[in-house]
Order: C-alpha cells, then structure tokens, then sequence
C-alpha cells in the first residue's frame, strides 16, 4: 500500500497523533473522562479539520486545528482539587457582597473560615453568625488601623495552632469615590490606595509566615479597573493597579517557597458598593464642598450632578449572581494548579479584547460608552462649543 504523500495529510495527521497522545495521557491518569460532550467535542475536531483540510492553507489550517484541540482539552480535563479537610482560610472583607458570600459558600465546603469584618454588626457578621457552622470565626478588622491587622495575626495563629493556616482571601476594598481625576479629591486617592493597596499588602505580609510553612495560597480581588482606564476610576483604578502588580510580583517571588499567588478579576456585580447610595451621596457632597472654586466653576456642578447619575444607572446593569466571582475563589484555593488569574464575568473577555487589542480611539470610545451615554461636557467646554 502506497502512503499518500501529500503534504496536508501529513501535517493534520502530526496535529491528530499528537493530540491522540495527550488524551491517551489524560485518560491513562484519569485527569479526563469520555462523556457525550467529548464525544461531541471530537466530532466537530474532525469537521473542524476537514474544513481546514479544505479551505485554509496547510501552515495556518495545522495552526487552527491545534488550538482548537488544546481548547478542547483544555475545556474537557478536570481540574483536580486538593481535599478540605483541616484548611483553614481567613477572608477580608466579609460584611457583604463577595465576602460575605465566599465565607458561607467555604464554610458549607468544611473550611475553617476566619472571616473579617470593618463592623461585627454588618449584615454579613451578623448572618455568618447566624447561618454559618462552629467552625466559622468572625474577626472585626480595619485594612487602615496596623492594630487591627496584628489583632487578626494573632487570633489567626491561635486559629490554626494544629494544621497552620491555607489560604488568604484579600477581598476587601473600597472606591472612595468616583469622578473625573482631575476633580477627585486627594483624599479620595489616598483613601483607596490605603485600603486597597497599603492594608492589603499588610495583611498579606502579617499572614505570609504561615503561608509559607504551610505552602499555601494568596487569592486577591483586584479588579479591571486596574488594567484598563474606566472613566472616573481614576483613584481607585490607580490603587487596583498597584495592588495587582505587587500580588504578581509576590506571585513569582513565592514559588520557590511553594505559596501560590492568584488575581480575581471581577466583571461588575450589584454589591454592598454599589448599591450603596448614603456613600456615594456623602461623597458627592464632600467633593463639592471641597473643589477649589475655579475647578467647580470650569467643570459645572450640574456636570458634577451628572456623573453621579450616570454611574448609579449603569450600577442597575450590575450582576446580582457572584457565583462566577465564588467559583473562581474557591478555585484558586482548592485547585492542584489554580489560575494565575481568573476572569470572572461574562462579558469581560470583549472588555479585555477591546482593551488589549484595538486601537485606543476604539478602546477609549468603549470603556466611556460604559458611562457617557447622553453626558454633558464639562461647562467651560460646552460655552466654547456654543461660540464656535
Ligand atoms: N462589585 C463589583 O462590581 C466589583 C468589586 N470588586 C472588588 O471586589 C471586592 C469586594 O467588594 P464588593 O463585594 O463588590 O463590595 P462590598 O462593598 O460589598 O464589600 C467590600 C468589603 O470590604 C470591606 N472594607 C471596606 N473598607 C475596609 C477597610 N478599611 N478594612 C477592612 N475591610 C474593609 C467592607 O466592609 C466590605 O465587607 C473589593 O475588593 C472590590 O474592589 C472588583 C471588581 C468589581
Ligand atoms: C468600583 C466598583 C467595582 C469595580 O471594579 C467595577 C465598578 C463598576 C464598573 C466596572 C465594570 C467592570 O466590568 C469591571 C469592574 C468595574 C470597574 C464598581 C462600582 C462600585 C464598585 C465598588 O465600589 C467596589 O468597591
């Protein structure tokens, strides 16, 4: 029997005995079981191939196929989990929204929870209370007060005396306020970095012994706002952003002591922040008291006004399901390889395309569409419109 020898039925051929060897790996460790869907998912393997086959020149259609295989695979493995019993995980940030939740949903896994909170009659101290097992211990902690977080060391070490100490959530943050840069006050920048960024880092460095005897994990909550430039997030985009650089940087610097590092990503999700109006509103009066008269007369506080309801519309869009945000947390403590980063939000992979790899007059446009829809400009910028 002649072997054929065109060059097509050799390259997609390569692609298929490779891809054979991996699944046969996979099945042979039980890292990959055959269901319908994989069934699935090779037939259309084969179509996809075919169609490459006819369609598409050898280098880009072997190119093509092989990612789609290593997707498949990719989608189809497992991910294999580390047992619960005797870890121990303490979480910031527990009084509402993604802490409250990821407390409660480890709790009812069979973690040791320590959970902290700014206020021990918070609705999430008081439901962790209520709903939550013996195993659960609720900490008052404030990010900004060193005494706090060495209280928190403490009790921690005294917690997790007998197995040591798992994993950190660093969930807790804080947008102080929301609004042009140039208007947002220093406070306003100071407040977030020293929440978000400096107390944070605190409690990340008080817990590290334990994480580095125990080679265990450091799951922080950043957000996208840390990585691309939404309008009016300056402050607390800013204080994202370095707080997702020094969380990699500890991400390769704790390797070799076997602790890993992970970033949540977050898309947006109707939480305590933004449905809380008495904060914003408070804020939005102590801008205005305190912008220097130029500012405020060049900007317009009706332009001021505007922004403030434009972001509370677009709050109502937020998503009141965290289950991807808590999926991804309890990911990144129990799985044998967690992600260095989770994305956890349905539209967020258009959002970081957009932002990555289209031209800045596109991305700009996108992430102001978010907000601007109808805004005015700035009153200076109107009046010399109108004289144009
Ligand atoms: N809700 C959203 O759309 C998104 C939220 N995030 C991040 O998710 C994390 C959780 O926030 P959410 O659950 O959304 O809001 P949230 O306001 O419900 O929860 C924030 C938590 O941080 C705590 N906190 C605030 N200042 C603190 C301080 N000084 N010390 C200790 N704890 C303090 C609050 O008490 C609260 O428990 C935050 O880091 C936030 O930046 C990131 C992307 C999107
Ligand atoms: C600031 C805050 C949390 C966020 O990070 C989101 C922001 C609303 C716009 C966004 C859309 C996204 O797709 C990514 C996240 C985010 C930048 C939220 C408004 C209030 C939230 C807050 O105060 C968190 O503490």
């Amino acid at each position: 029997m002649e072997l054929s020898t065109s060059p097509s039925i050799w390259a997609y051929g390569s692609v298929w005995l490779f891809f054979s060897l991996l699944v046969y790996f996979k099945f042979s460790h039980s890292d990959m079981v055959l269901t319908p869907a994989l069934l699935v998912y090779f037939f259309l393997l084969v179509l996809f191939e075919w169609f490459c086959h006819l369609y598409l020149p050898i280098l880009l259609g072997m190119v093509l196929l092989s990612s789609a295989c290593f997707y498949v695979l990719s989608i189809t493995s497992p991910r294999k989990l580390l047992p619960v019993a005797g870890k121990a995980v303490l979480i910031t940030g527990c009084d509402s929204g993604f802490g409250k939740a990821a407390a409660q949903r480890l709790d009812e896994l069979g973690f040791k929870v320590i959970a902290t909170v700014l206020d021990l009659e918070s609705p999430g101290g008081k439901d962790l209370r209520k709903n939550c097992s013996d195993r659960l211990t609720i900490i008052q902690m404030d990010l900004t007060k060193p005494e706090d977080i060495k209280r928190a060391q403490q009790i921690t070490k005294e917690k997790t005396r007998e197995n040591g100490l798992w994993a950190l959530v660093n969930n807790a943050g804080y947008c102080a306020h929301f609004g042009d840069a140039e208007l947002s006050l220093m406070s306003t920048y100071r407040g977030c970095m020293e929440v978000n960024f400096f107390g944070t880092l605190e409690i990340t460095k008080a817990l590290l012994p334990m994480l580095r005897s125990s080679k265990g994990r450091i799951v922080t909550v950043s957000s996208p706002a840390g990585e691309h430039s939404f309008p009016f997030l300056a402050a607390y985009g800013s204080s994202k952003a370095a707080l997702s650089r020094v969380m990699d940087t500890f991400r390769h610097e704790l390797m070799p002591w076997g602790v890993k590092v992970s970033v949540i990503q977050p898309g947006s999700y109707k939480t305590g922040a933004h449905d809380d109006k008495s904060h914003w509103e408070r804020q939005h009066k102590k801008l205005l008291s305190n912008l220097p008269n130029e500012l405020l007369q060049e900007y317009g506080e009706e332009y001021i006004s505007e922004t403030q309801n434009l972001f509370f519309e677009y709050g109502k869009t937020a998503c009141t399901d965290f289950s991807p945000v808590i999926d991804s947390i309890t990911d990144a403590i129990l799985s044998e390889n967690p992600k260095v980063k989770y994305y956890a939000g349905k539209q967020l992979w258009l959002l970081y395309f957009i932002g990555i790899y289209l031209p800045s007059s596109i991305s700009d446009n996108f992430f102001k569409s978010l907000f601007l829809k109808g805004k005015i400009m700035p009153r200076a910028l109107r009046k010399q419109k109108n004289t144009e």
